[in-house]
């Protein structure tokens, strides 16, 4: 008899199944909302012009070979990566004490490092975000840890559940891991402001919890690399440790590329070392070690200043046409007399917006009008163009009124 005969079917996966229904519909005019991938005002994917260019140099580089890359990636991938998120003139990096090790991109990053933390930290609970991304539960259950949530969007406001987050960090149990999205929060949109940070960051010290930040929008939210970091960065200016995954999926449209690094920040080179020694062992039973290509075309990019302001460039024309989305949106919005106030489209920052559309108002728009979103209301702005929001304020004016 078959060994796998007894697989059960996986349950229904929320974003997936989505995804999947408006593959199957045949209507034209469908619109989907759920992806969160960069689209152009034509709603295509995009290739960075800096990207090609470097490519185009690898491709003529004839010193490039297909050897194996250290288990912990390329070195100058590394630096420049670390040195991206913790600024040119980090304390950490002068004094040796951070560790960076190229990864799968920033679910890659996060893997490895819930991997590290199960086999290296005493406290095993983790606190995310209520609501927060899809795949946060699934890697730090699958290594082993345990989720808890802290409240972080408040229906009622449809902004931050501040005090609310305050309260439920302040009541972790001392070394617990807390994941903060450091921008550019996926699903809500809705970021806390620097003074808020400040806050969060003296809670979490003074109760000796362990921060990880999940930066997978550096740059794409603001459209300004360093205004996207200053969460980061001010946790870590205070000396303490912090665990720190970078995607380079969106900020530099690598999405396939898999590229992506977790930088350990610790509070002495010493144990930097000891850290350094350890996650190399997570590592090379998970996968070897990493991919080139993404590796060389991120290293290519930033370590050369013109092709580094290129991509500067390049990378505000992003931020800049979603934050013009989020504008027409909310004009188109206004323009049909919708009830209810839709500010929170203008104020929410990112690739998504929480729009307070409810899980039956998501499903009709998905029948009568061919719009698919994830049940939780989410819509990827960044998949909308000036000919598709009318069509979605239309969808959006009809299920609310
Ligand atoms: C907060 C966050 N962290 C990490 C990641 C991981 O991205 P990657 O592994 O591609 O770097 C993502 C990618 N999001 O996927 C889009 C969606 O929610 O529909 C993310 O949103």
């Amino acid at each position: 008899s078959s060994i796998l005969s007894n697989v059960l079917p996986a349950p229904e996966d929320h974003v997936l199944s989505v995804i999947f229904a408006c593959r199957d519909d045949p209507c034209p005019v469908k619109l989907n909302l759920s992806a969160g991938a960069y689209r152009t005002e034509e709603g295509k994917p995009l290739v960075l012009e800096v990207v090609r260019k470097a490519e185009q140099q690898l491709a003529n580089d004839l010193s490039c070979d297909k050897g194996y890359l250290p288990i912990d990636g390329l070195a100058d991938f590394n630096k420049l990566s670390a040195k991206l998120i913790l600024g040119d003139d980090s304390h950490a990096v002068e004094e040796n004490r951070v560790v960076t090790i190229q990864c799968l991109s920033g679910t890659g990053s996060l893997r490895v490092g819930a991997e590290f933390l199960a086999k290296h930290h005493q406290q095993r609970v983790v606190f995310v975000p209520n609501p927060t991304w899809g795949n946060h539960p699934f890697i730090f259950t699958l290594a082993g840890l345990y989720v808890e949530y802290f409240r972080y969007y408040d229906p009622q406001t449809r902004g931050l559940d501040f005090e609310g987050m305050l309260e439920d960090i302040g009541a972790a149990p001392s070394g617990a891991i807390v994941v903060l999205q450091s921008c550019a929060h996926n699903p809500t949109g809705i970021d806390p402001t620097l003074e808020q940070w400040e806050k969060i960051r003296q809670i979490v010290r003074s109760k000796g919890l362990l921060p990880f930040f999940d930066n997978a929008y550096q740059g794409f939210a603001s459209g300004n690399l360093d205004s996207d970091a200053q969460s980061v960065r001010m946790f870590v200016a205070d000396g303490g440790e912090c665990f720190i995954a970078q995607s380079f999926a969106k900020n530099m449209g690598l999405y396939g590329e898999r590229i992506g690094a977790l930088t350990i920040v610790c509070t002495s080179q010493d144990v930097a070392r000891k850290v350094h020694s350890q996650v190399l062992l997570v590592v090379r039973p998970m996968y070897l070690s990493p991919p080139m290509h993404g590796a060389s075309i991120v290293t290519t990019i930033l370590k050369n200043s013109d092709m580094y302001k290129d991509w500067t460039i390049e990378l505000k024309g992003m931020a800049d046409r979603i934050i013009s989305m989020r504008q027409q949106l909310y004009e188109a919005i206004q323009a049909r007399g919708t009830p209810g106030d839709w500010s929170h489209i203008i104020k929410q920052i990112g690739m998504f917006s929480f729009t307070g559309v409810n899980e039956k108002q998501v499903r009709w728009m998905a029948k009568e009008y061919h719009i698919y979103m994830t049940y939780d209301g989410r819509i990827s702005i960044a998949s909308l163009n000036s000919k598709t929001v009318p069509q979605l304020a239309d969808a959006i004016h009809a299920a609310v009124t």
